[in-house]
């Protein structure tokens, strides 16, 4: 742990594939004699173990941090730098708190001096420009003060993409604007292959103290010869490698490096060669290497046809390490013997031990074809197997588990956000505040609660409007039988002001309250105000005593009848023209006549001596002799019915023709001509009833 306020140089390794160059910037400021600490940023799921293992050896921090993505990074690819979408990650550097200032160095910077003066700058922020834009700074060194303030706010811009390159140093730019502290360009000086400005450089080339490969291609993804010329670049990429042949160059001499150099060099352009240890001795026929290259051994990537591999070098990186052995030159190595068979071990699951007795395959497959009775390719890959658990405990939860993390930050707002709605109701202004008793609370309660809520109401008080007191207990006691006190009233029923404002609603419908006063009653006409307390018992109903009775048969409601008529005065239908009142109409005496008139009317049609005899008949069996009991004869007020044409009660009248109406009947003949209408609906039937 970080002793308080500490100094340190920090990188930051997102991938193996920047591994080399972490690590030569480490030694290159230990080599310079630097006095200050060393961390590493790394993000662990995109940085081997094998990896950390290796900074261990050089670093005295490694800090895992939360990669930061940049989840718009559309203006990466303005720079065709895609592989930079999680530079954001470098905004981490301002929660190490644990750190007084840091000295933040890109992983492709390499120390030429170490700057250890920045340290005792007061300024919060400080970085050299940029060369592209040289009013903006270079984010590959800066030299900072951790604090939340700015972690916060860079955090912030990170999460929604704010940078004008898509990468840390659009966002840094962003953020800090001008308010930097300038320093030299010495500090950090990014000389490219197309460098021009050489007198500047040769003038300034002995005060520089950083120097940093911006650009997608670093030394150690070209090679150690892509850059042999004379030019500031190639100079300074000859810096890297002279740092790098200290302490990753095979043979080294410092066994301790020798032991753990093979994933550097794997991500180095040229500098893998790997060992591959013996699988098997006699079980497949061997391979005799021509006469002319017995001496020497090249070591080859078993899995490929030829010597340019390409390894991804993490599943999260998508930047791509060239190794072009072929170009390399080769290492000496004791002679193989011709009987052994050789496997590969990758680099990446683990730094393979490499000891002097492995023996190592001696086909070149630059120069020759695959010997004829070699294994298919992937014959040795290693294989793990696993097993199902046999284990028949059950799962036992542990007793506790990893504490959540520490830097979880949340704000608990200060102030409440609920506000009170503003009342609608009169009521709700000096509403009692709510309270919450169980029953076995008050079973001790001898008192009975409020007698106007538990207790039946009595006739109505008629006093002053008293002041409003509000409901202080809303808790009954529970009675032994709770239905014989039952309260029909509401706690409402006794609040003035809800019978105010019921009374309002009713004001217009007043009228047609029906408000029943009367011994026992408890309601109050809500229109008897003067100054007297207005109560509306809106639940409670009449007594029976109280109740007025109803007609057994209500009054039918009188509409307008179906003819479209207007009612009478009365209400009642419109008297029809010609129709006898229901009084003076007895159906036996009309059948009677009707019988006669028919008679007559053959009798002169057809002459008396026609020989026709109009046979008599009686009537049909049982209406013999029937007379209405409330027939009395009358002369018919109007209709077309003779009076003197009506027989006697009692006459004998003959039988009626069977021949029926017919064309003989003339147009006004007095008889009923009339049909009788439909029966009316329900309602006329009751208008007729009455
Ligand atoms: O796959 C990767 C990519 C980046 N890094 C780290 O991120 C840094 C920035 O990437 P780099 O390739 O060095 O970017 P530059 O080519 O230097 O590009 C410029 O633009 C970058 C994005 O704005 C800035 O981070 C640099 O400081 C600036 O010099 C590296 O140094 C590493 O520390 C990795 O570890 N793995
Ligand atoms: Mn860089």
């Amino acid at each position: 742990m970080a002793s308080e306020g500490e100094d340190v140089y920090a990188t930051l390794l997102l991938s193996d594939s920047y591994l080399p160059g972490a690590l030569v910037l480490a030694h290159s400021l230990r080599d310079a004699g630097t006095t200050k600490k060393l961390a590493v940023l790394i993000t662990a799921d995109t940085v081997s173990p094998a990896a950390i293992t290796q900074l261990q050896s050089t670093y005295d921090y490694i800090i895992p941090v939360e990669r930061i993505v940049n989840e718009a990074p559309a203006n990466l690819f303005l720079m065709n730098r895609g592989d930079l979408h999680s530079t954001f990650t470098k905004v981490n550097l301002w929660k190490q708190l644990q750190f007084r200032k840091i000295i933040y160095m890109d992983a492709d910077t390499v120390a030429i001096r170490a700057p250890d003066e920045l340290f005792s700058l007061p300024h919060a922020f400080s970085a050299a420009p940029d060369i592209g834009w040289p009013d903006i700074f270079n984010t590959g060194l800066m030299v900072l003060t951790p604090n939340m303030g700015d972690y916060y706010a860079l955090l912030a811009m990170a999460q929604r993409g704010i940078s004008f390159d898509g990468a840390d140093q659009g966002l840094l730019n962003m953020h800090f604007k001008n308010a930097f502290n300038r320093l030299s360009f010495t500090y950090n000086v990014t000389p490219s292959a197309h460098y021009q400005y050489l007198p500047a450089y040769r003038h300034f080339q002995s005060s520089i103290s950083v120097v940093h490969f911006i650009g997608h291609d670093k030394p150690w993804t070209e090679g150690r010869d892509a850059h042999k010329g004379g030019t500031p670049y190639d100079e300074s990429v000859g810096r890297w490698w002279a740092v790098y042949d200290r302490h990753f160059k095979e043979p080294s001499t410092d066994s301790s490096v020798q032991e753990t150099s093979t994933l550097v060099q794997y991500y180095t352009k040229g500098e893998f060669h790997p060992v591959m240890p013996v699988v098997s001795s006699s079980s497949y026929p061997t391979y005799q290497p021509p006469e002319s290259r017995s001496e020497t051994y090249q070591a080859v990537h078993p899995t490929v046809g030829d010597q340019n591999v390409i390894f991804h070098a993490t599943p999260a990186s998508d930047t791509e390490i060239t190794h072009a052995t072929a170009e390399q030159p080769r290492h000496e190595r004791t002679e193989v013997p011709s009987h052994v068979e050789t496997a590969y071990v990758p680099p990446t699951l683990g730094v393979p031990e490499v000891k002097p007795e492995i023996q190592y395959s001696i086909w070149d497959a630059s120069r020759a074809p695959p010997p004829a009775d070699s294994r298919p390719e992937a014959s040795n890959f290693p294989a793990t197997h696993y097993q199902m658990s046999s284990d028949p405990e059950p799962f036992k939860a542990p007793e506790r588990y990893p504490d959540p993390p520490k830097n979880m930050w949340y704000e608990v707002p200060k102030t409440p956000t609920y506000q009170k709605p503003t009342p609608i109701f009169p009521w709700e202004k000096d509403a009692p505040k709510p309270t919450r008793v169980f029953p076995e609370d008050e079973l001790d309660v001898t008192e009975p609660p409020s007698s106007e809520l538990a207790t039946e109401p009595g006739p109505p008080e008629m006093e002053p409007e008293p002041p409003v007191t509000p409901v202080t207990s809303t808790i009954p006691v529970i009675p032994s039988d709770p239905w014989q006190s039952y309260s029909r009233g509401n706690a409402w029923d006794d609040i003035p002001e809800i019978g105010r404002y019921v009374g309002n609603l009713q004001k217009p419908r007043k009228g047609s309250v029906q408000i029943v006063h009367g011994q026992g009653s408890s309601s109050v006409d809500v229109s008897d105000l003067g100054g007297r307390k207005r109560i509306l018992r809106l639940t409670d109903f009449p007594t029976e005593l109280e109740r007025p009775s109803l007609p057994v048969t209500p009054a039918p409601i009188r509409r307008p009848n179906f003819w479209g008529g207007e009612r009478n005065e009365e209400g009642e239908l419109p008297a029809a023209e010609g129709v006898p009142s229901q009084e003076e109409w007895d159906p036996a005496v009309q059948l009677e006549q009707l019988a006669r008139r028919q008679s007559d009317v053959l009798a002169q049609k057809f002459g008396e001596d026609s020989g026709h005899e109009i046979p008599t008949r009686s009537l049909p069996y049982g209406s013999e002799g029937v007379v209405s009991p409330s027939y009395e004869a009358k002369a018919p007020t109007r209709g077309s019915g003779s009076a003197a044409s009506e027989p006697a009660p009692g006459t004998v009248i003959p039988p009626p023709s069977y021949k029926g109406p017919s064309p003989v009947f003339d147009k006004d003949e007095s008889f009923l001509s009339h049909s009788t209408p439909e029966p009316g609906t329900e309602e006329e039937l009751d208008v007729l009833q009455t």
